[in-house]
């Protein structure tokens, strides 16, 4: 055994405990050990590992990424990846879709709101729960993104999942998960967010159900804090908020069963043990929480409504400076103070595709009918805006200082046309008459000068 002294930032991780443990920050290289030297301190390949553990490395870049963004974890296991029983099988995972997937008698181009997708009788996991809203881009071509919303009933059970096509988002809007991955646990609830990292296996159990949420699958670049140019070093998402799992393994025999999301499509492998028997590990490739409540707005504090980029949380780059493949932005509590304005978000028609979905409480441009649980979409270049009550309680209303309370709502803006699933315009809650919020909207122009 290899009785090295242990770094002093180390993180032990609770052998049996119930609450995970976690070590702050975003993109960080951590390290961290459930026994005592199973990590190898000053090398990543010893001819032998302590314990008998194998060495594993999973690269979430290309080898040559640049060093500031290139993402490496050195995983030290019980048994390499490698070790399952068959060869792959297609499964149908039928509600889980990827880009493109364009349904020729579906028509993406409107204006769309959902209520809450329902839960049924149905016993769901997170893989047979997930059900696809819309997607854009092209997956294999690792561009672009898909959002679904999740209904979660099941624990899995000696199964095991991972995406290659994708890093998953996770907005939960109800209910408590965990997540047990290869690197360790998080759990997850409404007012948090978790990033999964493409290839990263993992099991999902119920902790409180049952359980419903959103979903970005990110096909392209991994989500990055975006930069705060002149706002400098500190608010909006701060790295030291973002929380990433210590170390916890599984050393468990059973049959159990792999399911992969690659290109697209959903296979299936057995092995004969939980493949979470990564008992040390070291990287910046990992899993991370982060708590919504932690996110430091910063907005008008004149005159004007900025472009809502300001509220960015994290962001997709797609290749293109500025233009990102996702950027997921939240509308939280804020104070609004912006004299001589209209406060809520302007009329306008946007390049970018716009999927928002409700948290908790009411959004400014919609007072009515978007509600928590709900989701939007207005979709590349369609107009939207406030609907006519919003617009002509925020043109009338008294500005004094007002604190926008009992708000969470969030978007997931892709720079790519998001096309709806069957499931989006069939099956789910679509609200017929959403283009109605602007009907009453009437003409006030009559040549004459002066405020109307
Ligand atoms: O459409 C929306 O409600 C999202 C949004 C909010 C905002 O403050 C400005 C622009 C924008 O697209
Ligand atoms: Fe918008």
């Amino acid at each position: 055994m290899n009785n090295q002294t242990l770094p002093r930032a180390f993180v032990q991780a609770p052998s049996t405990g119930t609450t995970p443990g976690y070590m702050p920050g975003f993109g960080n290289d951590f390290e961290t050990e459930a026994l005592p030297g199973a990590l190898p301190q000053g090398m990543n390949s010893p001819q032998k590992c302590n314990y008998g553990l194998y060495g594993e490395q999973l690269s979430g870049t290309a080898f040559t990424a640049p060093s500031h963004q290139n993402e490496r974890t050195w995983c030290y296991r019980i048994r390499p990846s490698v070790k399952h029983s068959n060869r792959y099988a297609k499964i149908d995972i039928p509600f889980w879709k990827s880009a493109p997937h364009v349904d020729p008698d579906v028509i993406s181009l409107g204006q769309y709101r959902w209520d809450p997708v329902p839960h049924s009788d149905q016993a769901l996991t997170w893989v047979t729960g997930m059900r696809t809203m819309t997607t854009a881009g092209d997956v294999n071509t690792q561009v672009g993104m898909a959002s679904h919303v999740y209904l979660v009933t099941e624990s899995m059970v000696d199964q095991y999942f991972f995406s290659a096509d994708s890093e998953l988002l996770i907005v939960p809007q109800e209910g408590r998960l965990r997540f047990c991955t290869e690197l360790g646990i998080i759990d997850l609830e409404p007012k948090e967010i978790a990033i999964i990292p493409r290839g990263l296996l993992y099991r999902v159990e119920v902790l409180d159900g049952p359980a419903r949420g959103f979903v970005c699958e990110n096909y392209g670049q991994k989500f990055e804090l975006p930069g705060r140019g002149p706002i400098g070093a500190n608010c909006m998402a701060n790295r030291r908020d973002f929380k990433s799992p210590v170390a916890a393994y599984e050393d468990r025999d059973a049959p159990s069963t792999v399911i992969i999301k690659w290109c697209g499509q959903f296979h299936e492998t057995t092995i004969g043990h939980s493949p979470l028997d990564v008992v040390a590990w070291h990287g910046n490739y990992a899993p991370v929480k982060y708590d919504l409540r932690t996110y430091c707005p910063v907005g008008a504090v004149l005159f004007d409504h900025p472009d809502p980029s300001i509220f960015t949380v994290l962001t997709a780059p797609s290749g293109v400076p500025g233009t990102a493949n996702i950027d997921f932005v939240l509308f939280r509590e804020r104070w609004m103070v912006a004299e001589n304005t209209f406060r809520p978000p302007w009329y306008h028609k946007n390049i970018m595709s716009e999927l928002m979905g409700n948290i908790y409480g009411q959004y400014d441009a919609k007072p009515q009918g978007f509600i928590p649980g709900g989701l939007s979409l207005h979709n590349m270049m369609l107009p939207h805006g406030p609907d006519k009550n919003a617009f002509e309680g925020a043109s009338n209303a008294e500005l004094k200082a007002e604190k926008l309370d009992n708000t969470m709502s969030f978007m997931f803006e892709t720079r790519f046309p998001q096309h709806l699933t069957g499931f989006a315009a069939n099956e789910a809650p679509l609200q017929d008459d959403y283009i109605d919020c602007w009907d009453e909207i009437e003409k006030k122009f009559d040549g004459t000068p002066g405020v109307k």
